[in-house]
């Protein structure tokens, strides 16, 4: 993904990716409108504030109609409650809609994270994304909010205050339009430095919470080797290592801050010079210049927050080209556009014929080579071999995480590529050597083998794990809270709750991955015995790694370097002392006594 990101250059000129959005805005034309009419309402109210002050200058304090001072004061709370109402308004209706679009954008970006293929994510990074679902997609809501209504609001203002000042006093603008480019480009240099600055202290920060969460998330890793000093030493460098980028940033704004104060409050010197003059020789009244500085200040703040919007938007316009980067990506493994149904009633016949696949980030190392087997329905499968000979890469090819290169995979008569994933899927149920455990209660998480199982489903499936008694003694049984990754729950209590998903799953298939890890001995055998449970009256394709189990199986398939090369019985495959025999002797030496009871 890295890879096809655009430099930082190139993002910081284009606003393009922003456009993505609009389709997100056609669902909300109410709130469209409602936020631009607002808007326009509050421009033009404060743009007739300072013919309100002429009128009041030149009318209420020339002694002459003082009574009308009172009418005036009258119309100035009323354009004041006015412009409170239409700005209270628009926040209302900015904010809703930038909190709407980013929650629309939010939820389909995580909808099409999950349906995207495996190959997607052996080469992305999950934190990544999550990185784009969270800090990308509040740049985006920072700038559907409020700085599109800021930069709408300024350009009215200024288009608006600058025709007033024309109107106002064609000699005194001329003056200011003059000065405004010189103002504006200097504004514009300094905005940039401190943009990057402030970019740069973004960065810092990141890098440093980047740290503190790999550290926490191995906090116990890091108690164990008593790096706790270390760590501390390294953090705190990260964090004033961001705290000095931040503050060579405050220090970029404050001098841009004297530069803004002091040019605009110097122009307004000058124009308060120049006016004056005229307003002494008779030229022009005293309300007139009044008008005219007050439309010359609006202006020039109005520029100056256009000038700082500019760099939010390209933030953001590269924030929405991350979000859309995924939106873009095909999954390459999808649904046909007429699936070929499964049979209605799945029986669990599982073929491979001539199969052969090289995973896609590495296109040139063949994994699994024609592979040829098929599973009869009901029949228990082992399938043993070295590490890193393929035996994981044939589940993920059942499971259809990837198309096979050559050669196909067939279920109940039906090649996978003609499947819809889903289907397939439902009739499998897989039980990984390390089963994932979400931060859940222990109920919520065998559910998650069937959603909509109902509380004596889930007991029952436990039960049947063997997992129902250790359940029940926690704290508040079925509603404990298990915690992250399952850390408060021992490795065998965690393999018996996948084992509970799995028979609450209740499909014709099952994939075992048998841990590698070896628990202590009644964990072991409650694992086995709520195994063995769960593979009754089911195809059971199982990675073997323990002596027991493989004298269970109805057949023994022997991979090595992606190529089934023995295939048999226990009691056959040690006769004919060739792979298996050996990889038995060194692999499964924990069960040595009941291998030389087999023999
Ligand atoms: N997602 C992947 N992308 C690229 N290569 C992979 C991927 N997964 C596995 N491989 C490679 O494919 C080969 C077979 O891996 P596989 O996981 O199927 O082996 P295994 O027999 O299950 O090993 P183990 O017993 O150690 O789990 C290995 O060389 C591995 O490095």
């Amino acid at each position: 993904m890295a890879a096809k990101e655009p430099s930082p250059d190139a993002r910081r000129r284009s606003l393009a990716p922003l456009s993505r959005l609009l389709p997100y805005l056609k669902h909300y034309r109410g709130l469209v409108a409602g936020a631009i009419v607002s808007l326009i309402i509050a421009a033009v109210t404060t743009l007739t504030l300072p013919i309100a002050v002429r009128r009041m200058i030149d009318h209420g304090f020339n002694g002459v109609e003082t009574g009308m001072i009172q009418g005036y004061f009258g119309m100035l709370v009323a354009i004041a409650a006015l412009l409170a109402a239409a700005s209270a308004l628009r926040y209302y209706f900015v904010i809703t809609l930038g909190e709407r679009v980013v929650a629309d954008l939010r939820r389909d970006v995580f909808a099409h994270v999950t349906k995207l293929s495996s190959s997607f994510f052996d080469t992305a990074h999950s934190g990544e994304i999550v990185s784009r679902l969270t800090a990308d997609a509040t740049q985006i809501k920072a700038v559907v909010s409020s700085t599109a209504s800021q930069a709408l609001r300024n350009t009215i203002m200024t288009i608006g205050a600058i025709v007033m000042m024309v109107v106002t006093s064609p000699k005194l603008s001329s003056m200011v339009i003059g000065a405004i480019p010189i103002i504006v480009l200097i504004l514009v240099g300094f905005g940039r430095s401190v943009r990057a600055k402030s970019r740069h202290a973004q960065d810092m920060l990141a890098q440093a919470s980047a740290y503190a969460g790999e550290q926490i998330s191995a906090v116990r890793t890091l108690q164990a080797f008593t790096n706790e000093s270390m760590v501390v030493g390294r953090f705190s460098a990260a964090v004033d290592r961001a705290f000095e980028a931040a503050r060579s940033s405050i220090m970029a704004r404050a001098v841009l801050t004297f530069f803004a104060i002091f040019f605009i409050f110097a122009s307004v010197v000058a124009v308060l010079w120049f006016g004056s003059r005229d307003v002494l020789t008779g030229a022009m009244s005293p309300g007139t210049l009044s008008q005219f500085l007050l439309y010359a200040v609006l202006a020039a703040g109005a520029l100056g927050s256009l000038s700082e919007v500019g760099g939010d938007f390209a933030q953001a316009a590269g924030a929405a080209e991350r979000m859309s980067d995924i939106l873009e990506e095909v999954p390459d493994v999808g649904a046909p556009s007429n699936p070929q149904a499964l049979p209605a009633k799945a029986l669990g016949a599982i073929e491979f014929r001539q199969v052969s696949f090289a995973y896609p980030s590495r296109p040139g190392m063949p994994t699994l080579t024609d592979l040829s087997f098929a599973v009869r329905p009901g029949e228990t499968v082992a399938i043993v071999g070295p590490s890193g000979s393929g035996k994981s890469t044939i589940f993920s090819l059942l499971m259809r995480f990837y198309d096979p290169n050559a050669g196909s995979v067939v279920i109940d008569g039906v090649d996978l590529r003609h499947a819809d994933p889903i289907d397939l899927r439902a009739r499998m149920a897989v039980v990984p050597q390390d089963v994932a455990i979400f931060a859940d209660t222990a109920g919520g998480n065998i559910a998650f083998g069937k959603a909509d199982a109902n509380q004596d489903a889930i007991e029952a499936a436990a039960r049947d794990a063997l997992a129902d008694t250790f359940i029940r003694n926690l704290n508040h049984g079925y509603d404990t809270q298990v915690g992250e990754r399952g850390i408060t729950l021992s490795g065998g209590q965690r393999q018996r709750i996948g084992i509970a998903r799995a028979i609450l799953r209740d499909a014709p298939i099952l994939l075992l991955d048998e841990a590698t890890s070896a628990l202590d001995a009644e964990s072991e055998t409650l694992v086995q015995t709520a195994l063995e449970r769960l593979m009754q009256g089911r195809t059971t394709l199982v990675i073997a790694h323990r002596l027991a189990t493989i004298l269970k199986a109805d057949r023994i398939l022997v991979l090595d370097g992606g190529r089934i090369v023995e295939e048999g019985t226990h009691q056959t495959l040690v006769q004919k002392n060739g792979v298996y025999a050996k990889l038995a002797r060194l692999q499964f030496e924990h069960g040595a006594d009941a291998f030389q009871a087999a023999e």
